[in-house]
């Protein structure tokens, strides 16, 4: 296998070879170590999204969509009643791991609504068409990242330079990523970019995953801190910026990771189209706008001691700790979905980009 395609095809969450578990590649061990986790109970699937072991918007719901296939091959439930209100518990414990991105509760009611529409099938053939569900909404993702890959591409010319922020990634979605997609299927057809990646604070997705994926495939990446994004962009080294998301509302408001915001006003202020890649899953057209998405907020210690020997603050100072933020839909140049390319005024073309919800 290339080196690319290492990186492209990386198995970051499967069904375990004895469907009854879910087999995850430990993002919280990277870049320096390759640890690959089972899981097999609600908890530990719970605990491996809340910790994020596995994150990034599709990945938690594909990792969602394999568990509830687990447990339900795993299910002593002496009948069809019994089995569906157990999988039901169990859905809305995995989706009360993490709010903010919509594609954890999408799948989950996905699996679920298999459930409803089949209430005369036996366990057994409930279990199959669960499993095949799941399935499908893997092969889905893996389906949009591609599409949302070419997409992107259209809009980057040889020799660009690209800001992201996190990582939106093979890692966090399915093969070639969203927001890393375009630079990814561009570098395998020959063309040449250079990416700057911010760091993200405080969870170093930016520098622990994106940096990491990008430089194992051979692209041009350079590492800077979230502060340094104005001074590249000053600099002239910025066409485009390329980001993920975590929940579109249907006004364009979109909730990526912490500092998503800040990148898009500076971007807007010297004139760097601004540019949300995901697939329409991410879209929540139940969400109006971007003030009805609840923000997940996290362990201060994330930003005073997790990564350092010694705390960085001393333990009585207050600290706020939001994952997300949300930016304003007039600052988004466009939406890359799986369907295209969507242009403002976002809430007249982004109904027509809807998924159909099952
Ligand atoms: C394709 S992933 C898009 C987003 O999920 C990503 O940019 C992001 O904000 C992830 O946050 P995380 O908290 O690491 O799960």
């Amino acid at each position: 296998m290339s080196v690319l395609r290492e990186v492209t095809h990386i198995d970051n969450v499967r069904l375990g070879d004895d469907r009854a578990s879910v087999v995850i590649l430990d993002q919280t061990q990277l870049p320096n170590r390759t640890v690959y986790v089972t899981l097999r109970t609600a908890e530990a699937l719970y605990q491996a999204i809340f910790t994020l072991q596995v994150r990034g918007a599709p990945a938690i719901g594909i990792c969602a969509a394999y568990g509830l296939a687990a447990l339900a091959r795993q299910s002593t439930a002496g009948s069809r009643a019994e089995f569906d209100r157990v999988l039901k518990a169990q859905s809305d414990y995995l989706v009360s791991s993490r709010p903010t991105a919509v594609n954890l509760s999408w799948a989950a009611r996905r699996m679920c609504a298999l459930l409803d529409a089949h209430p005369d099938w036996p366990v057994d053939r409930m279990q199959d068409a669960l499993e095949q569900e799941a399935r499908a909404i893997h092969q889905e993702d893996i389906d949009m990242c591609r599409a949302i890959s070419e997409h992107g591409l259209s809009l980057l010319r040889e020799g660009d330079g690209i800001l992201t922020h996190c990582n939106a990634g093979p890692l966090a979605t399915s093969r070639y990523g969203t927001a890393l997609g375009p630079i990814l299927l561009g570098t395998e057809r020959g063309m040449r970019f250079r990416v700057f990646a911010d760091e993200t604070r405080p969870l170093l997705q930016g520098a622990r995953l994106t940096a990491y994926e990008l430089q194992k495939a051979g692209v041009d990446v350079t590492l800077i801190c979230d502060n340094m994004a104005s001074i590249v962009m000053k600099n002239g080294w910025i066409n485009a910026c390329f980001v993920g998301c975590d929940r579109v509302a249907a006004n364009g408001d979109t909730a990526n990771k912490i500092g998503t915001s800040g990148v898009a006003i500076l971007a807007k202020y010297y004139g760097i189209p601004f540019y949300v890649l995901g697939p329409t899953s991410t879209i929540d057209g139940n969400c109006p706008t971007g003030a009805d998405i609840r923000i997940e907020e996290r362990d201060p210690e994330e930003i005073k001691t997790k990564f350092y020997a010694e705390p960085m603050a001393l333990p009585e100072v207050t600290c706020y700790n939001p994952a997300f933020d949300v930016t304003d839909h007039s600052l988004i140049t466009a939406i890359i979905t799986e369907k295209g390319i969507c242009r403002p005024p976002y809430s007249e073309t982004l109904p027509t980009f809807f998924r159909e919800r099952k």
